[in-house]
């Protein structure tokens, strides 16, 4: 474990948002005693602002390898940063942020890189059809290289999966012993049978060292034992048991007669 807690240094007189956010009113701190943290709330109550602001006081780097604090879109985050004083059993760099959106930009950015490689390995081979073979194997080592590097990890390569597939293969490729990851609703692609699949991939990473901070809408996440739950849905957030949770209740009334919800709607 790496993250041990996160204070409030309350510095600011500003009450914009992020600061505006309700959650903050009373906020002091959170103490991370186990692995696995989840945030939990209604929509809008502040999970990804709060995860986002964590994001850049940690300084980790996206999934696509930017850094949080360079992205124009999460100029809050930074500012939201400025306020948190995170306290480390270890401070770590290995680990990243991932937003879903994020995800899909970095596989088209996987994509561009795949395509940009081949192209350059063809006009090598027309440059250098009357050179030798040495020069021709020299300027094309590079492309080779980023092609193998992509093979290696994404095998036949995330953009001819389908978008939860290929959101699996991310995982089982990227998160590593002996990382803290910030994972923004990993749910959304992902059927209950792979969202067990990156269940059994969190444990198995955990078991290697590693910390993860998860918001997420879907009671099966929840469900991942010995997680500490948090629910936004109070002011500051507070622990929660996950029978506790709306989502966990509303689920299983509805999957227990979806009839007599559906007659209120
Ligand atoms: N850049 C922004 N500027 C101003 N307000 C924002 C900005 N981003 C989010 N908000 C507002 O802050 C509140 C919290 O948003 P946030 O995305 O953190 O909620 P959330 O709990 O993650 O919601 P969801 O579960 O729907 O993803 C929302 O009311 C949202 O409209």
């Amino acid at each position: 474990m790496f993250l041990q807690s996160i204070q409030w240094k309350d510095i600011t007189t500003n009450r914009n948002y992020p600061f505006s956010l309700p959650i903050f009113e009373d906020f002091q701190s959170i103490h991370f005693l186990h692995p696995i943290t989840i945030f939990i709330g209604e929509n809008g109550s502040g999970k990804s602002t709060f995860l986002e602001g964590l994001a850049a006081a940690c300084q980790l780097p996206t999934a696509g390898g930017a850094e949080v604090n360079d992205d124009p879109d999460l100029r809050h985050a930074k500012a939201l940063a400025d306020s948190f004083f995170i306290k480390w059993r270890e401070k770590t760099r290995t680990g990243f942020f991932l937003r879903a959106e994020d995800f899909i930009s970095f596989t088209k950015r996987v994509k561009q890189m795949r395509l940009e490689a081949e192209h350059q390995l063809n006009l090598i081979e027309e440059e250098y059809r009357h050179k030798s073979a040495h020069a021709k194997s020299l300027a094309s080592l590079p492309h080779k290289r980023t092609l193998y590097e992509l093979n290696h990890l994404y095998q036949n390569g995330l953009e001819t999966r389908s978008h939860g597939e290929s959101f699996l293969d991310f995982f089982q490729a990227r998160i590593k012993p002996n990382g803290l990851y910030l994972l923004d609703e990993p749910e959304a692609p992902l059927s209950p049978m792979r969202q067990l699949t990156l269940i059994s991939i969190i444990l198995e990473a955990v078991q290697s060292g590693s910390q993860f901070i998860i918001v997420t809408h879907s009671p099966i996440l929840m469900g991942i034992p010995d997680a500490d739950l948090y629910t936004f849905d109070s002011h500051p957030p507070a622990k929660i048991d996950f029978e506790e949770t709306e989502h966990v209740q509303i689920t299983k009334q509805f999957l227990e007669a979806p009839q007599r919800f559906l007659k209120y709607l």
